[in-house]
């Protein structure tokens, strides 16, 4: 697959998910917006990039993908910095059944906004090119998770959502296909989120059951 040409933006690129799929297009020639609430290791991962793929072909974005005025303003970034956009990875996400309303915030509206706005980019409907969206949700946007309520919650917002605005896509004619991935188990900075009584809350006590699930599952590289 050749993405030369082509430009890209990934939320929560700094690390895990966010920055193999980021790899991945600028290995493909794309050049790629890095859009991420964390700036030290955003910015470090941009330095190890550049090494690889030249500076010019990426930007990184500190930005906050909960508040709709950040997550606008590295949209346009985005725009003036490289002219274009057409490809568009709504990955950013937390886990935290503690900080449950954060957690809907992150992972469901985010990517409900992130999806509008590259709409309002790319959609021929206002005049866009099209292009490609991809909403990261989860295996626990298929089935449920006792251990974590919430974060199944969201992740399953997050497919009933992008299979919903694919069909109007293609109904209304937009020209961007969306579509949804549902990984099982990764082995990320994310998957720590387990191991802490204060991020899991009342659901700790199932540790020992996701140790299995995980065993049961393996974990992505
Ligand atoms: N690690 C796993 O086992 C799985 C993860 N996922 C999903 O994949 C996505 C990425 O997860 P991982 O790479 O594992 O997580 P991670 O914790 O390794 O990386 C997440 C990145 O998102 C950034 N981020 C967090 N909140 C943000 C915010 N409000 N604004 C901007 N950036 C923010 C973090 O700074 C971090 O760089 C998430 O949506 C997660 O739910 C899905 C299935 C499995
Ligand atoms: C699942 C509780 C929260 C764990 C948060 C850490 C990592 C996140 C991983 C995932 O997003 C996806 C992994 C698996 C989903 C878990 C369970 C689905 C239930 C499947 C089953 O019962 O067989």
């Amino acid at each position: 697959m050749d993405l030369t040409g082509k430009v890209a933006l990934v939320t929560g690129a700094a690390q895990g998910i966010g920055r193999s799929f980021t790899e991945a297009l600028l290995r493909h020639g794309a050049k790629v917006a890095l859009v991420d609430l964390n700036r030290s290791i955003g910015e470090d991962c941009k330095k190890a990039l550049d090494e690889e793929f030249g500076a010019a072909n990426s930007l990184f974005i500190t930005c906050n993908v909960g508040s709709e005025e950040q997550l606008k303003c590295a949209f346009k970034k985005t725009m003036d910095f490289f002219g274009s956009l057409d490809i568009v990875c709504n990955n950013a996400g937390i886990n935290n059944e503690n900080k449950w309303e954060q957690t809907i915030t992150v992972n469901l509206t985010s990517v409900i906004r992130g999806t509008y706005i590259a709409l309002e980019y790319m959609s021929r409907e206002n005049g866009g090119k099209g292009g490609v969206i991809v909403n990261i949700s989860s295996l626990a946007g298929l089935f449920p998770a006792a251990h974590g309520p919430v974060y199944t919650a969201t992740k399953h917002g997050v497919v009933g959502f992008t299979r919903a605005i694919a069909a109007t896509s293609k109904i209304l004619g937009y020209g961007v296909r969306i579509n949804t991935i549902c990984p099982a188990f990764v082995d990320t900075p994310l998957l720590n989120s387990i191991n802490h009584e204060e991020i899991m809350g009342k659901y700790y006590v199932f540790k020992d059951a996701v140790e299995k699930l995980i065993q049961h599952y393996g974990i992505l590289e």
